[in-house]
């Protein structure tokens, strides 16, 4: 192990090859987005608590929680006034470009209607609906996110979305963070809600006098608004959720090629949105290894939140591989929200690269631009969830709903096989709903001919 020790950070270098099994697990793992039983406990009561009494514990919890006595949760448009005179022309001329991005890139997700007929006589639909009420949320603890707001907006608004409710966690003095309402009002969401935390998140999935239920819920939050999510997710009177997001990740795959303070620049992008942010650099060369980590000691001193990516940079994980086929490999395993590929040629990597939840070729992509106005979303699964779940889309908005349609020929081409399927199952009332159609049919038959021969 060769470390390069500073009074800020250590970084170490790890050797992949020394590793045993258990060590390389150990390596990749992530903590708990939530810390104990404790943190889950308290998550509990506030949802317990905003079930049970709403409105005033929701005004309680505000006061407690955020610092601020708030007598209606709801932006009004005096508020949305006083942010638009608060947020420059060029920043909301920034925003535009990036919503038109954004638009851009989800409008092409869109799936149209289907309708197969699989059998002669069996039309067969699947209906894109949107879902009704969404209730998004968008981060403003540790930093307001006002990005956030157009990546979850922009997919809800094409997929048709009727009802959007957007949540955030009000300031100490009682105001939303005006960038936030100035991306909301860019995006056509006109209800917005000064409400953080996992009491935001059950006030929308429960309801009360003043905040309507929502059907699903969306977007990113620290460990009581993840909780909160899985909680009411797995309640059945509660509501679905995008997926379970934790703390931001990037995984960066770098050969002798990469300019080492551009690694280490996106190495502390992500280092600074939270002491529990995962960072990880995996290259077969030593040099650049060593470069990067110098070059994040240098870079990290200039920045205004550094105190907060040092913490997450004490966990940092710079990991010496044999080759890139080892350091693809790493990555599959770690399966990041983001991977920024910084090699000779990363597009050949490609096609060994799908556990991630958003990857970036070459010098010129930094992770930055994935956040804000590329055009893909940035809410992304973390936690090793890129194995299994995709980011934000507009999918993530509709529900497909089939329709079967048979005719009287439809049914007696494949009600036999349903018939007799059913009672494999043991399933008797399930044959007799065809059977007694296909013996009606049969009736028909014999009365026409009847009737003809008559
Ligand atoms: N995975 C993704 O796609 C993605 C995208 C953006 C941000 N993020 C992550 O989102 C997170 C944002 O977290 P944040 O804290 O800045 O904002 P946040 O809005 O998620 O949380 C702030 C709220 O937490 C609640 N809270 C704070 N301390 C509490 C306590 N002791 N008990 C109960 N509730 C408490 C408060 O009500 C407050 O309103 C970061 O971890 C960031 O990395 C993830
Ligand atoms: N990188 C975050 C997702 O992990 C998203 C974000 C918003 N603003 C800046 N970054
Ligand atoms: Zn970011």
């Amino acid at each position: 192990m060769n470390a390069i020790a500073h009074a800020e950070a250590t970084l170490a270098v790890i050797d992949w090859a020394t590793l045993d099994e258990r060590r390389r697990r150990d390596v990749l793992a992530r903590p708990r987005p939530i810390r104990d039983e404790a943190q889950l406990a308290d998550v509990r009561a506030i949802l317990a608590d905003v079930r049970a009494r709403g409105d005033t514990a929701l005004r309680e919890l505000t006061l407690r929680l955020d610092g601020c006595d708030l007598a209606s949760f709801e932006v009004d448009a005096d508020e949305f006034g006083v942010a638009e005179t608060e947020i420059g022309a060029d920043v909301r001329a920034a925003m535009r470009n990036a919503i038109a991005h954004v638009e851009r890139f989800h409008a092409a997700q869109v799936a149209a209607d289907i309708r197969v007929d699989t059998a002669p006589g069996v039309r067969c639909e699947q209906l894109i609906r949107p879902i009704g009420r969404v209730g998004l949320y968008a981060p403003a603890g540790s930093a307001p996110l006002p990005s956030t707001v157009w990546m979850l907006a922009v997919p809800a608004r094409i997929a048709g979305c009727p009802d959007i409710v957007l949540a955030t966690p009000p300031r100490v003095d009682g105001h939303a963070d005006p960038a936030i309402l100035v991306a909301a009002r860019l995006c056509g969401v006109t209800r917005v809600l000064k409400l953080g935390g996992a009491q935001a998140i059950a006030a929308l999935a429960y309801g009360t006098a003043s905040v309507p239920r929502c059907d699903k819920l969306f977007g990113p939050g620290n460990a009581w608004v993840t909780a909160a999510k899985l909680e009411v997710a797995a309640d059945p009177e509660g509501a679905a959720i995008d997926m379970p997001a934790g703390p931001s990740e990037v995984l960066v795959i770098a050969d002798d090629s990469a300019d080492p303070t551009f690694v280490a620049a996106d190495l502390l992008a992500q280092a600074e949105h939270g002491a529990d942010s995962q960072v990880l650099l995996v290259s077969p060369s030593a040099r650049v290894l060593d470069a990067v980590a110098r070059a994040v000691t240098a870079q990290v001193a200039e920045l205004p939140r550094r105190e907060i990516a040092r913490a997450a940079l004490a966990h940092a994980r710079l990991i010496r591989v044999r080759d890139l086929a080892e350091a693809v490999e790493v990555s599959e395993r770690y399966a990041p929200e983001h991977l920024i590929v910084q090699t000779r040629d990363a597009r050949t990597l490609l096609p060994g690269l799908s556990n991630a939840g958003s990857i970036f070729l070459g010098a010129w992509s930094p992770e930055t631009v994935g956040d804000y106005c590329a055009g893909p979303n940035h809410v992304l699964p973390t936690l090793g969830f890129a194995r299994s779940f995709s980011g934000v889309g507009v999918d993530s908005f509709v529900r497909r709903v089939n329709v079967q349609e048979l005719s009287a020929e439809g049914l007696r081409s494949i009600g036999g096989d349903a018939a007799l399927l059913a009672r494999t199952e043991r399933l008797e009332a399930h044959a007799r709903a065809v059977d007694l159609r296909l013996d009606a049919m049969t009736r028909d038959t014999e009365a026409a001919t009847q009737r003809a021969s008559a």
